[in-house]
């Protein structure tokens, strides 16, 4: 791929449901890792930013945890639809443009076709990751039902067919998530230690 400085050691692909805490995760395990070693590559990212060019937006906003972005969430997935209608991989291909570390943590698949991407690029490399959270635990987080958005493709793209290789449980009284994470982190510093060998 022509702006790919170099093959990543690891690919863990993440989904999960509107206020699982994808992002939270995420952006634990680099905080853990350290941004040398591992890149966040949000999918929405790139989505977001051209959305936001063609519909004049907020792009920080979007980008966000807060209420701004659900005011276009319905209308952003069928802008980025009939994007990937044309080309599947584009976002995938977009959102990975100068990563360069050796782990890369893909923070929100939402379709198999997002998973299949990754595994078809880098099938000695990608493992998927699960985040869950409990409809109550999403709902103190500020998610709500919403028809058209909860029951698509979006958010149930990978409910089922997929057997993810971790499952995380982000909940209050489910074990602490550096615990549950730590295999994880394990497997990526194994990864990133390695890819400094071969790169030396
Ligand atoms: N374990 C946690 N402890 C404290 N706050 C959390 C935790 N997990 C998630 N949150 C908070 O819940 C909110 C939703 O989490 P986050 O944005 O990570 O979810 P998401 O799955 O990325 O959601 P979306 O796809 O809807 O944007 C954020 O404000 C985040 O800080
Ligand atoms: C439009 C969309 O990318 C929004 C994702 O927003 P977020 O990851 O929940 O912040 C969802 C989609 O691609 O179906």
């Amino acid at each position: 791929m022509e702006d790919r400085v170099s093959e990543p050691s690891l690919v863990l692909v993440f989904s999960g449901k509107r206020k699982s805490g994808k992002d939270y995760v995420t952006e634990l395990i680099q905080k853990r890792l350290g941004s040398d070693v591992c890149c966040i590559l949000r999918l929405s990212g790139p989505l977001k930013e051209q959305y936001a060019q063609e519909h004049g937006l907020d792009l920080d906003q979007l980008m966000g945890p807060g209420p701004y972005k659900e005011q276009y969430r319905a209308d952003m997935i069928r802008w980025g639809e009939s994007r990937r209608r044309q080309d599947p991989g584009l976002f995938c291909r977009l959102a990975s443009r100068g990563a360069h570390q050796p782990v890369w943590v893909v923070s929100d698949a939402r379709r198999l076709s997002d998973l299949q991407w990754f595994q078809a690029e880098f099938p000695q490399q990608t493992q998927s990751v699960r985040v869950q959270s409990s409809e109550n635990t999403r709902s103190q987080r500020g998610w709500s039902f919403t028809a058209g958005v909860d029951d698509a493709e979006s958010e149930c793209g990978l409910d089922s067919g997929v057997e993810f290789d971790w499952n995380v449980i982000n909940e209050a009284d489910a074990p602490l998530l550096d615990e549950q994470l730590r295999p994880i982190l394990q497997l990526a510093e194994e990864a990133a230690s390695s890819s400094s060998v071969n790169r030396n």
